[in-house]
């Protein structure tokens, strides 16, 4: 098979069992162009954190091919962001040093400089959890970490950024706030993203086109063109189009799950 240089994120047949044999993620097609920002919505257990995790290199053992620009995702210096479920955090390090690790790790040439530390304080800013950097993660709520694990994503500047329902823990209004940044953080600094939600609105606010899973395992997707994301991000919600592609997003899900 051959694939153009800049042809983004291919995932072909790709396919995963656990052990045991049993079925996790059925055979995926999926194309996401380089800078482009998809969400995905699907019914509990259909394998999108199965997905995110064999792009991520967590899961070694799968059938099929993930690639990046015509090369596997796994064999090149590809760095890629993940959020997980499960915010992923050091429980033996504070909130700023969990930041500074990640960013270690991926940019060794910055290690310790003081633009290192500049972006941290940044982020934490942004996330607004400034207050919280010499705290452990033990002693936050979980939406307080998963901002930490938002924060460190975006700090290490990655090519391929991959959230888990990274907005779940939050509040409605902190919530609104981290979409928009969100958002005008991608326009200023547009990165292929994949973007996990249980929210059909969230899922049209946040993605230029939306995945749709199935419960079955024949690896059906359904992709949703969504013009709604290109709007200015403060009209999106009150607009005619957000609430017509509202009722589409909930058709499909209904005929497909
Ligand atoms: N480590 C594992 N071992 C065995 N089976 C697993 C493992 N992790 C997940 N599974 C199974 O794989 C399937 C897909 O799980 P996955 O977590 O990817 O679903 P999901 O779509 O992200 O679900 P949710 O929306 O509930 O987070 C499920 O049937 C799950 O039970």
């Amino acid at each position: 098979m051959s694939y153009l240089s800049n042809s983004g994120l291919t995932i072909a047949d790709l396919m995963v069992e656990y052990t045991g044999g049993q079925l996790a993620l059925g055979r995926v097609n999926l194309t996401i162009p380089e800078y482009g920002i998809y969400t995905i919505i699907g019914p509990s257990g259909c394998g999108k954190s199965t997905l995110l995790r064999a792009i991520a290199g967590l899961l070694q053992d799968y059938h099929g091919e993930i690639l990046y620009n015509g090369k596997s995702i796994h064999n090149q210096e590809t760095l890629i962001g993940l959020v997980p479920q499960s915010y992923g955090l050091l429980p033996w390090k504070t909130v700023y040093s969990n930041i500074q690790i990640a960013m270690n790790i991926s940019h060794p040439e910055r290690r310790n400089n003081q633009d290192q530390e500049l972006q941290i304080r940044h982020w934490l800013e942004l996330m607004g959890i400034a207050d919280l950097a010499s705290r452990y993660p033990i002693s936050l709520s979980g939406g307080q970490q998963q901002r930490v694990a938002i924060a460190r994503a975006f700090a290490i500047s990655p090519t391929i950024m991959l959230l888990d329902e990274p907005f779940s823990a939050l509040d409605a209004m902190t919530r609104e706030t981290l979409q928009q940044l969100f958002v005008d953080n991608w326009q200023a600094n547009p990165t292929t993203t994949l973007f996990v939600t249980h929210d059909v609105e969230e899922a049209i606010l946040l993605g230029e086109k939306i995945i749709v899973m199935t419960s079955d395992k024949e690896g059906l997707i359904e992709l949703i063109d969504n013009p709604v994301f290109h709007m200015k991000h403060e009209d999106k919600r009150n607009s005619d189009e957000f609430i017509q592609q509202t009722r589409n997003v909930r058709k499909v899900m209904q005929n497909k799950w």
